[in-house]
Order: C-alpha cells, then structure tokens, then sequence
C-alpha cells in the first residue's frame, strides 16, 4: 500500500506487537520469563489479555522465544475467550505468532515484518509489562490518534537519579558525574504507541542498541509526547517484581472478582 493510499492514524486499526522473546535473566533460571506464571497463568497470557480489552485493539503480533513459536500459538489457542473462537482469535481481537531475535531490537522488528498493511498505529508493549491497564492502553492509542508520531506512558521518579562513571569491575565504587533535575525525568512504560511509518522507519535506520522504541523514533528527530503511566504497569524484571504482581492480582480478584 502506498502512502498517499495509507489511512490516516485517526481511521486506521490498530496492531500490538508484544515482544516475549527474552529469557528473562535477571528473574532467575527457569522457562522463559513470557511463559512463567503468575496466579497459574503465563504472564504473556495477561498481556495478551490486557492489550485486547482494548476496544481499539485489533490485531495482537506476539513475538515468541526463537524455538518457542508453536508452544506460544498453542497456549493463545488454549486462553481463547470462553464459547470457543477460530484458532487465531480471541473474539474480535486475530492474534499472530512469530519467532523472536537475539534482541528486544530484533524482536521487535520480527514483530513489525509481519504486520499486514492496513494497521496504521502500531503499540509495542512487554510481555514484561502484564498488568496494564486498559485505560493506559487507550490513552496512548488515543495520543497518537491525536496525530502523535510516537506516545510513551510515563511516570515521575520517586528516587533522585545521578549519572555515574560506570565501574570496570562490579561492586567497585562508581563516581557520580552529575544529578539530572528529577522533576523533568519520567520513568517510561509499555505499551508505547506509534504511527506505522515512523516505527518502521525508526527501526530500518537506527542501528545501535537502544532500550526503547521511542528513542529510535526520537533519533528521526520526530516528536515522542509522553501521557500518564501507571503503576500497575510496572515490569517484571527480577523476583521481588513476581511477588508484587501477585498482590497486584490478588487485589484485583477481591476488588474486581477476576
Ligand atoms: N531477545 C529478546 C529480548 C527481550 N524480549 C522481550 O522484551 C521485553 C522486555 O525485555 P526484558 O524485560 O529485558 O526481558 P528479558 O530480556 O527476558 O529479561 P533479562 O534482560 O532479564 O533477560 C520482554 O517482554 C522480553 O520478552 C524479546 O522479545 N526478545
Ligand atoms: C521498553 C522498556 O520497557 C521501557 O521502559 C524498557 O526499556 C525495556 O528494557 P529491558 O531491559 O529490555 O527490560
């Protein structure tokens, strides 16, 4: 499709690429981190979930651990909404599997490769990320709805930041080199949210490691605007993080009864 033919990102559906590719290294030795459970259900299984309560949400990309790809359609198959839909479906939302990279990078990438060529907003959201709430979701849709290039859901810091010279060997005492004003600083989650274009741009002409998408799209010199986060969408990242999200969900059942 060319340009000119391509909806604007104010009419155009919307695709979730969901990198689970990673190890998960810092959790600890196990399955990979996406496959791990939590409450007895994988944490790929609640983003998935949590990116298709989405109303906006369509079409459902996950990237799966390189030899992992078959478990993961499987397990999507196995979660499908109750009353059974085609393999392939949860209700209205079409979910895709493909094989992961080396990196979050590559994974990501992998993910956009297979977007068919109507999605014109493009979220990309951790499978680290389970818990988000759908109003993050909507509110970064929204955003680039609005007619921003790229959207991030962000937070203020609780702690102040400095920026050290990093040490050769690990524990060694590191310099501080400067403190950055915390008030300007923002701690940036998942799902951020894109206009198709710019990410894919973003990723053909950025090289080097980045840790988000955003920043690739920040380096075409595009604007990246920045919308309320949440706390809920924190990243499981090592064990203490399991141990949160498990009383994130034990609330959740009280409160919400699910
Ligand atoms: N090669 C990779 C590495 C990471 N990811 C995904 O990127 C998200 C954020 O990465 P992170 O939290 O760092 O996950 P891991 O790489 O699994 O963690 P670790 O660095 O501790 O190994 C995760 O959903 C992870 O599955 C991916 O799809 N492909
Ligand atoms: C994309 C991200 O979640 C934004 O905070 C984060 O940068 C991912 O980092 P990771 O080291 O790959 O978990």
């Amino acid at each position: 499709m060319s340009d000119e033919s391509r909806p604007t990102p104010a009419q155009t559906p919307v695709a979730a690429v969901i990198p689970a590719a990673g190890r998960g290294v810092r959790l600890g030795p196990g399955a990979p981190k996406a496959l791990r459970a939590l409450s007895g259900t994988p944490m790929l299984i609640h983003a998935v979930r949590a990116l298709a309560a989405s109303r906006h949400v369509s079409l459902v990309i996950v990237v799966a651990p390189p030899d992992g790809a078959a478990e993961v359609k499987s397990l999507l198959d196995a979660h499908a909404l109750p009353g059974g839909t085609p393999s392939g479906s949860w209700g209205r939302t079409d979910f895709l599997v493909v094989p992961g990279g080396e990196s979050r990078q590559e994974s990501v990438r992998l993910g956009l490769d297979a977007l068919p060529p109507q999605y014109g907003v493009v979220l990309v959201h951790d499978a680290a990320r389970p818990l988000v709430p759908v109003e993050t979701v909507d509110a970064v849709v929204e955003a680039v709805r609005d007619g921003a290039p790229a959207v991030v859901p962000a937070l203020p810091l609780a702690d102040t930041v400095k920026e050290v010279e990093p040490a050769a060997a690990a524990g060694d005492p590191e310099p501080v080199v400067a403190t950055p004003e915390r008030a300007r600083l923002r701690a940036v989650q998942t799902p951020q949210g894109f206009d198709r274009a710019a990410l894919v741009r973003a990723h053909e002409t950025v090289t080097e490691n980045v840790t988000d998408d955003a920043s690739m799209v920040e380096q075409l010199g595009l604007t990246v605007v920045a919308v309320p986060g949440h706390e809920e969408a924190f990243k499981v990242t090592r064990p203490l993080d399991l141990v949160l999200a498990e009383a994130v969900l034990a609330r959740r059942r009280l409160t919400d009864g699910f």
